[in-house]
């Protein structure tokens, strides 16, 4: 019988996780490790293909349906003979032998998840579901990236995984923040059911290079601003704050995650905590001081404030962010320039 820690408790597994692959336990493994990652053409899915292409044992097949994705984000590994790359929505089942799922496939930007709210929470319900059904079938280790949203407009601050959230369940937003939630209980529901090996990892705001530059969210409409010499947008009030955490840190905290022993929820994040204002200004003095800062209106349900509490991922992982923001910003405005085709003014 198998116990795992979780969000300090302890969930009894009273079931053996299915069989794996009898390729694991061939006496001369020869195989290399099948790892599925679904959303991998987006954002943070690329850069975690990208780490773990580096590793020889590992074969990588991505799935994804290119709603905010990008071929693009992934050109250097198409034609790799440890690389596959499927055209697939996961709200209809996929069937693979793989033996560990990154899970990631799901619109994280706002402007996209509320653009088509039914999409967005089958995609975290239908396609979660799916996607434990696959691992169930395989008997592979699946990783839920799950989301700081899940808190909702958190009335404790920071957040610990204790935290049990504050979240609107019928606003514009809960077609994520709810659907994330739904797809963390059938993470735990198929743990505690059918022994299914899980890891979730609560997301804080992540930011670098391949963000999708006018994908709305305020670190890549900031530089796209600054870049453009267009005003910078902060919505109002401004003194709302969020914790911005860079991508590399943020891919080295999921690998850890999946090679680690403990199922989760464990918050990912950089606890450098900012209001939007407070951002708008180190944009403006790194990238375009002579740009302008203007207030505009905000959305329905905005968290007023967001910064995790990453002890667990410290004791549990091993893992804290390295990178700070002043020092991932520009990283973040090389790749936004060249594929601008700008160059910062003179
Ligand atoms: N970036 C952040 O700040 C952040 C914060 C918290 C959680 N997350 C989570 O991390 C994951 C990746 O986020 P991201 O910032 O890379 O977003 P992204 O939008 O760049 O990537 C999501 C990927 O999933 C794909 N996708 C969406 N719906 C799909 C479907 N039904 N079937 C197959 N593919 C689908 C998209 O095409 C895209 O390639 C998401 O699950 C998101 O909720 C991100
Ligand atoms: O970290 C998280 O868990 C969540 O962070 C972001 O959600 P959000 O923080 O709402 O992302 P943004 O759209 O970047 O907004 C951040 C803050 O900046 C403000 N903002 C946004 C855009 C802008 O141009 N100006 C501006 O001030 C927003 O009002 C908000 O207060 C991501 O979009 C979610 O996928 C993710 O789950």
């Amino acid at each position: 019988m198998a116990t795992e820690a979780a969000n300090g408790n302890n969930h009894v597994v009273t079931k053996k996780p299915p069989t794996p692959s009898p390729l694991r336990n061939s006496k001369f493994f020869q195989s290399n490790m099948r790892i599925l990652v679904t959303g991998g053409a987006g954002f943070i899915g690329s850069h975690l293909v990208d780490k773990l292409m580096e590793n020889e044992k590992n074969e990588v097949i991505v799935a994804d349906n290119f709603f905010t994705g990008s071929k693009d984000n992934l050109r250097k590994w198409i034609g790799h003979p440890r690389f596959e790359l499927i055209r697939h929505d996961i709200t209809e089942p996929l069937l693979v032998e793989v033996d560990q799922i990154y899970h990631l496939a799901c619109p994280a930007s706002p402007i996209f998840y509320k653009h088509n709210p039914v999409k967005t929470i089958k995609t975290n319900v239908m396609g979660t579901m799916n996607m434990l059904g696959l691992a169930k079938r395989v008997g592979a280790r699946i990783l839920l990236t799950s989301t700081s949203e899940v808190y909702g407009d958190p009335l404790e601050h920071p957040q610990t995984e204790e935290y049990w959230g504050n979240v609107n369940p019928i606003g514009v937003r809960s077609c994520y923040d709810e659907g994330k939630r739904v797809a963390e209980t059938l993470m735990f529901d198929y743990h505690r059911q059918h022994g299914i090996e899980i890891r979730i990892a609560r997301i804080f705001n992540t930011y670098g290079p391949r963000m999708n530059i006018d994908d709305g969210r305020v670190v890549s409409n900031f530089i796209a601003q600054a870049l453009r010499g267009e005003p910078l947008t902060v919505q109002a009030p401004g003194t709302q704050t969020r914790s911005f955490c860079y991508v590399s840190d943020m891919v080295d905290g999921l690998i850890r995650l999946m090679e680690g022993e403990n199922t989760g929820p464990i918050n990912l994040g950089n606890p450098g905590e900012f209001t939007m204002t407070e951002l708008a200004e180190v944009v403006k003095e790194l990238i375009e001081p002579s740009i302008s800062i203007k207030i505009v209106e905000n959305t329905p349900d905005d968290p007023r404030q967001r910064k995790p509490n990453i002890a667990k991922a410290k004791q549990l992982l091993g893992w804290e962010p390295k990178i700070t923001l002043r020092q991932g910003l520009p990283l973040m405005e090389e790749d936004f320039k060249q594929r601008l085709g700008v160059s910062k003014k003179a």
